[in-house]
């Protein structure tokens, strides 16, 4: 019996990542979480995925719930619950107000949940995975951060589009801060093998542009349409099945470092990393040009100061 419990599940996060999750049809069960007042909401939103899941013969349980006995038995809890960007907002407005919300959620699920592995979405992500890592008293690895991995799934489809070549010939990755710090690894890009830089010879490949869009990615969907929804449910999802089949897939995700890479400490970034049922089974060392360790060392130096002054407030 597989069992999974999304806290916010009303938000447009939560609920795209139930319903998406749900059609992969690898969970029993999904508890929408939500505060007293949006249960109703809650309930409205899975009448209405019964009926879509019907559709392809899918018996996944949804329960809304606001008690929290029923986060108990949950092999993976997300916390997609907080105040979200609007318009010319950075991710790290929303550090304090958020970081409130998590640590509260956080202590919640180590003593309701204490076997289950935290992902963290709420923003700033970086700074609340090391939050929901210290309120929880979890294990580091046990603690994981979404944000990278969905960057760099952009970038993947950046180049996919650009080059006219499917998507699986596309080994990108972006590491470092899920924000302005992000840092695209261009120097260990391969398409079909062959490493980027090599290839731009052939192509007419604006890279500079390309990584602008990419930093811009998330502000260009909320100035447009309000949200972002579809991006991140699925690079969730894709993240929880991965944990929930074992697949030990290498995916980018925030994690808190000790010095695995260029030996960068106390905070939490986008890394590389093997993830399997126990959550990030092994941080995997990468090398970077020049350019890129300044870019990721500036990255650490951001998100450690806001993590300081989140941590301090919160008195953890
Ligand atoms: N990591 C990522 O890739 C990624 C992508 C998009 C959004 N986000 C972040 O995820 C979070 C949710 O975004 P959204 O678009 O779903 O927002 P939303 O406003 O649609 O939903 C927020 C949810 O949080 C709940 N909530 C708000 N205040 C709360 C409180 N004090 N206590 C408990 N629950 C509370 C709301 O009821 C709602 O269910 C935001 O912080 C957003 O920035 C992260």
């Amino acid at each position: 019996m597989v069992k999974v419990s999304i806290i916010g599940s009303t938000g447009i996060i939560g609920k795209n990542v139930a319903f998406t999750l749900a059609r992969e049809d690898t969970v029993d069960e999904i508890v929408m979480f939500s505060r007293p007042e949006s249960v109703d909401k809650a309930k409205g939103e899975t009448y209405d995925m019964y009926d879509a899941l019907a559709a392809r013969d899918i018996d996944c349980r949804l329960t809304p719930s606001c008690d929290f006995n029923d986060l108990t038995g949950s092999h993976i809890i997300l916390i997609a619950a907080g105040i979200h960007r609007e318009k010319g907002m950075k991710r790290l407005d929303l550090a304090i107000p958020n970081a409130e919300i998590v640590a509260y959620y956080s202590q919640k699920i180590a003593e309701y949940a204490p076997d289950s592995i935290i992902l963290v979405a709420t923003n700033p992500v970086d700074v609340m995975t090391t939050v929901a890592l210290k309120a929880s008293g979890f294990k580091k690895s046990k603690v994981i951060g979404v944000g990278n991995h969905l960057d760099s799934l952009r970038l993947k489809n950046y180049f996919s589009r650009q080059i006219d070549i499917n998507s699986s010939e596309v080994h990108t990755r972006v590491i470092g801060e899920h924000g302005d710090h992000m840092v695209p690894l261009l120097s260990s890009t391969t398409i079909g093998g062959i490493p980027l830089k090599y290839f731009v010879e052939y192509v007419d490949l604006d890279i500079r542009a390309l990584v602008e869009q990419l930093k811009n990615a998330g502000n260009t969907i909320i100035s447009k349409k309000g949200a972002t929804e579809y991006g991140p449910a699925f690079a969730i999802s894709n993240l929880m099945s991965t944990i929930i089949t074992d697949s030990h897939k290498v995916l980018t995700v925030s994690s808190f470092l000790d010095g695995e890479i260029e030996r960068v400490e106390d905070v939490s970034l986008g890394v590389p990393a093997v993830i399997s049922k126990k959550g990030v089974a092994m941080i995997v060392p990468i090398h970077m040009n020049d350019i890129e360790k300044k870019e990721f060392y500036a990255a650490a130096n951001t998100v450690m100061d806001v993590t300081d002054e989140v941590l301090a407030h919160l008195d953890l």
